[in-house]
């Protein structure tokens, strides 16, 4: 007789840092389950990992799953990184969930839909912080997640959680400023190997500035209404505010690892293409960035 499998009302699918962030925050309120990639990423995890916030260290140990022996949920929340939104999106579909919600940066919802025919699945928006050292996951900037109409759950976990989440019905135009400034701040930090806070200085600030003056058109045609003045005001205003942060794609390229540059750069660029709007400064540093990923022999699988 078939075993029936075990069913958490909430599983994170990726057990890095916001994985891990999010899986301390809601085992305290309630059955959550951890999905690390294999089985001996999940033995390691399952011994409990360090969770650092700014009241101090605690240590947590939240169920851990790996695609070996899955669990059943009914919400999964997706924080992979770009190139494994796939691969990780139908492991997801493997729990039978009501709904897959990504809090991934860039523009993953077509592969998520791809990857999940029939299934509700959505992309939010969070502004967290947190990173891992070595077990440790440190919470190092309280954000806010966002999530769609539709997985009012998710939200209400989090925020029961203590993490300040809620449903945004404007989450398309959300993600769009949280595009915008990833475009932005990412590939120049990444390729200029600096801080974020270095992007409102010169000599970066004029090619920020000429990033966001492409990204404009094409974004507007995806129905996000900012002037000039104010996309400059949110991508400058988010360089000073995390000044001294080094933002994920540079993390990545100095860790030696495959970048977010196919949801970020490539999806925009994609867009950009489709709506016959020129983007050259983009496209330059697009090509610079996959010539870095192509002569290290990184890819993509989305
Ligand atoms: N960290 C942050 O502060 C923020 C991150 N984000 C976004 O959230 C997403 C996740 O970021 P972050 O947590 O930093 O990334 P990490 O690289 O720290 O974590 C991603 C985790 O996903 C795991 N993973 C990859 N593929 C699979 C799979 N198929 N099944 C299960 N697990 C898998 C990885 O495993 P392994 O360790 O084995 O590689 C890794 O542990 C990204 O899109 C990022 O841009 C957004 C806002 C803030
Ligand atoms: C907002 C920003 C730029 C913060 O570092 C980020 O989202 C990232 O690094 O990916």
């Amino acid at each position: 007789m078939a075993t029936r499998r075990v069913r958490y009302p909430i599983a994170v699918v990726g057990a890095g840092a916001l994985g891990r962030l999010f899986a301390a925050g809601l085992a305290r309120v309630g059955p959550v389950v951890l999905v690390a990639r294999d089985a001996q990423r999940a033995a390691a995890l399952a011994q409990g990992y360090t969770w650092v916030t700014l009241e101090g260290a605690r240590r947590v140990r939240p169920p851990v799953a790996h695609p070996g022996a899955l669990p059943e949920a009914d919400w999964v929340v997706l924080v992979v990184k770009g190139p494994d939104t796939a691969a990780a999106a139908r492991l997801a579909g493997r729990m039978r969930p009501k709904g897959v919600l990504s809090l991934q940066n860039g523009l993953v919802e077509a592969t998520l839909r791809r990857a999940l025919p029939g299934l509700h699945a959505a992309q939010g928006v969070t502004t967290e912080g947190a990173y891992r050292e070595g077990e440790r996951v440190v919470w190092a900037g309280r954000g806010e997640t966002l999530v769609p109409p539709g997985f009012e759950p998710i939200a209400q976990a989090l925020a029961q959680a203590g993490f300040r989440a809620r449903v945004e019905p404007s989450i398309h135009e959300a993600r769009l400023k949280k595009l915008l400034v990833n475009l932005v701040i990412n590939p120049l930090t990444a390729l200029a190997r600096v801080e974020n806070g270095r992007v409102a200085e010169p000599p970066l600030d004029a090619l920020a500035r000429r990033l966001i003056a492409e990204a404009l058109p094409v974004l507007r045609g995806e129905g996000l209404e900012l002037t000039p003045r104010e996309a400059e005001a949110l991508v400058f205003g988010v360089a000073r505010d995390t000044a001294r942060n080094r933002s994920s794609m540079l993390q990545d390229v100095l860790a030696g690892r495959p970048t977010e540059l196919e949801t970020l750069t490539g999806a925009f660029v994609a867009l950009a293409e489709r709506r016959g709007l020129e983007v050259p400064t983009h496209r330059a540093v697009y090509a610079l960035l996959q010539a870095w990923e192509q002569a290290r022999g990184l890819g993509d699988d989305a």
